[in-house]
């Protein structure tokens, strides 16, 4: 699919459209975003800094940017973050606001693959991005992703489905809700709503 030039407004340059991926955990949001890395080029996705430890397979500068404690605070002192919060009461995750700037100015559609916290901040400090919601197809189905994928001990799992609850409960506050049935079709539905006009909001 080939997006349509970014829209101009009267008031600055051309923006391209700002899109903030949430959802519970387990839901998906990691694995239809890749989908989208890989099917679509021309989106531009954030790759978030995070003071979790990397699990098997991820790669520092890819999946995350993994710093220590001292390396997230000094981003944060520094005014580098577009939004951080601490998820599921572990570890600190956040987006580097330079990058997505960038992006936006060169027209390419972006996306934020962030958590509630980070969704809210984001509705307060960029009210025009487009906010779209990640839901399972039910709860059961939640929990047999979370632990089909087999990264958590059950303590930390438990820990995730206690904050997905509350998650799931937020759902109205976003301005699209997406059903991760099929992974291709909801990355379909995601680029969709990313290249449409930024100014007509679904
Ligand atoms: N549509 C789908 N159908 C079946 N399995 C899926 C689907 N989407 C994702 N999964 C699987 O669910 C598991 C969780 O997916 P993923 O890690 O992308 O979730 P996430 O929302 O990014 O989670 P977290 O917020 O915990 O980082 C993975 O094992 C993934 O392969
Ligand atoms: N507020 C933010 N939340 C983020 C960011 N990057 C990822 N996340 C969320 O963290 C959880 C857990 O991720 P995991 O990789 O440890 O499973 C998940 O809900 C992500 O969406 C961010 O930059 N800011």
């Amino acid at each position: 699919m080939t997006p349509p030039a970014p829209s101009r407004t009267t008031d600055g340059p051309a923006r391209s459209r700002l899109v903030v991926l949430a959802g519970p955990t387990a839901v998906g949001k990691g694995t239809v975003a890749a989908a989208v890395r890989d099917q679509h080029p021309d989106v531009w996705i954030s790759v978030s800094a995070t003071t979790r430890k990397p699990r098997p397979g991820e790669v520092d500068g890819v999946h995350y940017h993994f710093v220590t404690e001292a390396e997230f605070d000094r981003l944060v002192d520094a005014g580098d973050m577009l939004e951080w919060a601490v998820v599921h009461k572990v570890a600190r995750y956040g987006t580097p606001r330079g990058p997505v700037d960038e992006a936006l100015s060169a027209g390419r559609p972006a996306l934020l693959e962030i958590d509630l916290q980070g969704a809210r901040q984001v509705r307060d400090s960029m009210p025009e991005a487009l906010q779209v919601f990640l839901k399972p197809p039910s709860w059961e189905e939640l929990v047999r992703r979370l632990v089909g994928r087999g990264t958590e001990t059950e303590e930390e799992r438990e820990r995730r489905l206690a904050t997905a609850r509350d998650e799931l409960a937020a759902e109205p506050e976003f301005d699209v809700t997406i059903v991760n049935h099929e992974v291709h079709e909801a990355a379909d539905e995601l680029v969709t709503l990313m290249t449409a006009d930024p100014q007509v909001r679904p």
